[in-house]
């Protein structure tokens, strides 16, 4: 039993100053006032201590005795509830008598379903739920949400807008700073349960003993919470650190590197995930370079971390700059024909679409084309292409978009392809490119904690509704009073169209700045690599716009299922939100609207500048009903935003009138 004197004592080495800074993101519950519920712990082990602390800690006097036991503890067993299809990580909350107690059980298979369910107790009573009725039962959809940081081991993060990262490289494994326990339990309380540590741009270093030491330690603090480390693997490294000539997947004597590497890296983290591999993508080496298959490299790494239960997860993120084939198209031709050439453990990770985490792309074609093979579906939740940490952009709409979008396999969504439980895959996943750093508020700024929260979510339940879960998470970020959170939801759903519209809508994507992709940068036509060049993308001309992918272009529509294909392939039946991804049309093509493309375009514009002024207004409002703090930070970023929505299109505008001629339609705002 623990008295909240002793949660105090667990949690005081984690909890910073109460400030209102965001640090304590979506995890607000306080001690509450009076008696303190009586929380009884049937077994032992850290995850359970962790768990039950968490009870103590944040637990109304109202919900009386509560109890942690697994399933397996008789008295559980006893009383024949529905856990056989929880798995190790699924819980059951539900009121019951246990012995000869009336008590709140929290039961699972596995010490992680008992802390995920302590947190999703502590959630459900955080946003409005009630004591007395409380009975949830849930068991995750996908076994690997595994967040991946790009963070360099000079303390920089590539696209990261929060910080330097959070893992003090100079520091460890000696110092374990505390915010790394607040991280881990902020993962564990949305069911994350694996990290990547590194930048895919890997360098060999990471894999060397200084650093395997340094991976060991944090593992440590993640492993109470159920989350698993991994480490970005530089394909390359047999090179630069054994001395080897070659990495030739096929050579013996890579293999055994590997292995051996492999088995270094499980004495120091016995329970290491695994590697995750950006391989012959953007210049990074990998088997392409030997002749050998993306299979033959992931398969070399899965027979080396095998033994060890470890796994694989292989970047299908390829183009090539020599290869004259539409960009859309090349991770498929590669990738397509090694389904059911991968080992068991390994899993293929796919981002959401096939260009690059734009506001609005169509979801990858690999979904649906793999059967044989484990896909793992990589979204970004570090805003590179949608206004870094500043503007607000609630990504939960783009990420239910693309998972329940329809494979044209049957009822297949792309949500069932990630769970792979139609084609009984042991292994699934769902990665998030992590939008962490050392910023007090984790993400750079409050709503960019929406991002992260909504990732796990999801990849805990992908069928899990957007709206809904921005209300959860504003209900436990800003308390439940429905003057902020109505208004606060009624935000987060309008921004991330919002922002497809100020800076490309109908289709239009990769038509931003170069290099840091922040800004408009429609007009970019010199850069080395074709296919960076945002004129590659758009292709617009006097007569029209947009990437004929169908048979009279690149043909990419053809890599969909044939009704899919069918469907995209006409520009009548291709929905207009994708029209410019997959055709070139005339400016003068008339839309549903009864407008023009071009005026439809120049609206959705104005329309995007608008709801930017909306959601700023609405957050004036809310003023009086936020802490200052947070209040302010929004309040400044949204100014910006509003600012930097007119400069993408006023320059947007300029360029395209440069290109088709034409004037804007009446009514339509004049650019500044
Ligand atoms: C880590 O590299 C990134 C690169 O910064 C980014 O511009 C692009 O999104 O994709 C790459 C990738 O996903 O590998």
């Amino acid at each position: 039993m623990l008295r909240a004197a002793t949660m105090a004592l667990l949690l005081a080495g984690t909890a910073p100053a109460r400030a209102e800074d965001g640090y304590r993101l979506w995890l607000r519950a306080d001690v509450p006032a009076g008696p303190i519920p009586r929380v009884t712990l049937r077994g032992d082990g850290a995850t359970l201590r962790l768990a039950a602390a968490e009870l103590s800690h944040a637990l109304p006097a109202a919900i009386g005795g509560v109890t942690l036991a697994l399933a397996s503890d008789p008295q559980v067993t006893a009383l024949r509830l529905p856990t056989a299809t929880l798995g190790d990580e699924g819980y059951l909350v539900r009121r019951v008598r246990l012995g000869q107690r009336d008590t709140l059980l929290i039961t699972g298979n596995g010490e992680r379903g008992l802390l995920y369910g302590s947190f999703a107790l502590l959630r459900h009573l955080a946003t409005g739920g009630s004591a007395a009725t409380v009975a949830l039962a849930s068991a995750p959809r996908v076994k690997l949400r595994v967040l991946n940081h790009w963070d360099n081991l000079d303390g920089s993060v590539e696209r990261g807008y929060a910080g330097q990262s959070l893992w003090d490289w100079w520091t460890l494994p000696d110092f374990k700073d505390p915010r790394y326990t607040d991280y881990a339990r902020a993962n564990a309380s949305i069911g994350i349960n694996g990290t990547v540590l590194n930048n895919v741009n890997a360098k060999a270093d990471s894999l060397t003993p200084r650093y395997i030491a340094k991976a060991a330690a944090l593992a440590d603090v993640f492993r109470p919470w159920g989350i698993k480390v991994y480490l970005s693997a530089r394909f390359s490294a047999p090179i630069e650190l054994g001395g080897l000539k070659t990495a030739d997947p096929r050579d013996p004597a890579v293999a055994a590197w590997w292995k051996a590497k492999a088995d270094e890296i499980y004495r120091a983290i016995p329970d290491f995930g695994g590697f995750l591999v950006k391989a012959n993508s953007e210049g990074q080496p990998g088997p392409r370079d030997y002749g050998a298959s993306h299979a033959d490299g992931a398969n070399m790494l899965a027979a080396a971390v095998r033994p060890h239960g470890g796994i694989v997860m292989w970047r299908a993120f390829v183009y090539a700059d020599t290869d004259p084939e539409d960009r859309a198209k090349q991770a498929y031709s590669e990738f397509k024909p090694l389904d059911g050439k991968f080992a068991d453990n390994v899993l293929v990770q796919v981002k959401n679409g096939a260009i690059d985490f734009q506001p609005r792309e169509p979801f990858h074609p690999l979904f649906g084309a793999m059967p044989k093979t484990p896909l793992l579906i990589e979204f970004q939740i570090t805003k590179e292409y949608l206004g870094f940490a500043t503007h607000l952009a609630y990504l939960g709409p783009l990420f239910t978009e693309t998972l329940d979008a329809r494979t044209g396999r049957g009822a297949e969504t792309v949500a069932d392809v990630v769970d792979g439980i139609a084609e009984q895959h042991a292994l699934s996943g769902m990665a998030g490119v992590a939008n962490i750093g050392r910023d007090r508020d984790w993400s750079g700024s409050t709503f960019n904690q929406a991002n992260w929260y909504a990732f796990g979510r999801l990849a805990w339940d992908p069928t899990l509704d957007a709206a809904a879960l921005a209300r959860e998470w504003a209900r436990q970020t800003f308390g439940t009073d429905p003057r902020v959170v109505e208004p606060v939801v009624g935000m987060m759903m309008a921004s991330r169209e919002a922002v497809v519209d100020y800076t490309g809508a109908l289709g239009l994507a990769h038509v931003m700045a170069t290099g840091h992709h922040y800004g408009p940068g429609p007009w970019v036509s010199d850069l080395k690599r074709p296919e960076w060049n945002p004129v590659y993308y758009h292709r617009a001309d006097k007569q029209g716009i947009g990437f004929d992918r169908t048979r009279s272009g690149s043909d990419a529509v053809a890599q969909y299922a044939p009704d899919v294909a069918k469907r995209l392939a006409d520009p009548a039946a291709t929905p207009e939100r994708e029209l410019l991804w997959f055709h070139h049309v005339a400016w003068d093509r008339r839309m549903s609207s009864g407008k023009t493309l071009w005026d439809e375009l120049v609206a959705h514009y104005d329309r995007g500048v608008a709801a930017v002024g909306t959601m700023r207004a609405t957050w004036e409002r809310l003023r009086p009903l936020v802490d200052a703090e947070r209040w302010g930070k929004t309040a400044t970023y949204l100014a910006v935003q509003e600012r930097e929505s007119r400069w993408w299109r006023d320059a947007s505008l300029a360029y395209w009138m440069s290109v088709n001629g034409r004037a804007l339609p009446a009514g339509a705002t004049p650019p500044e």
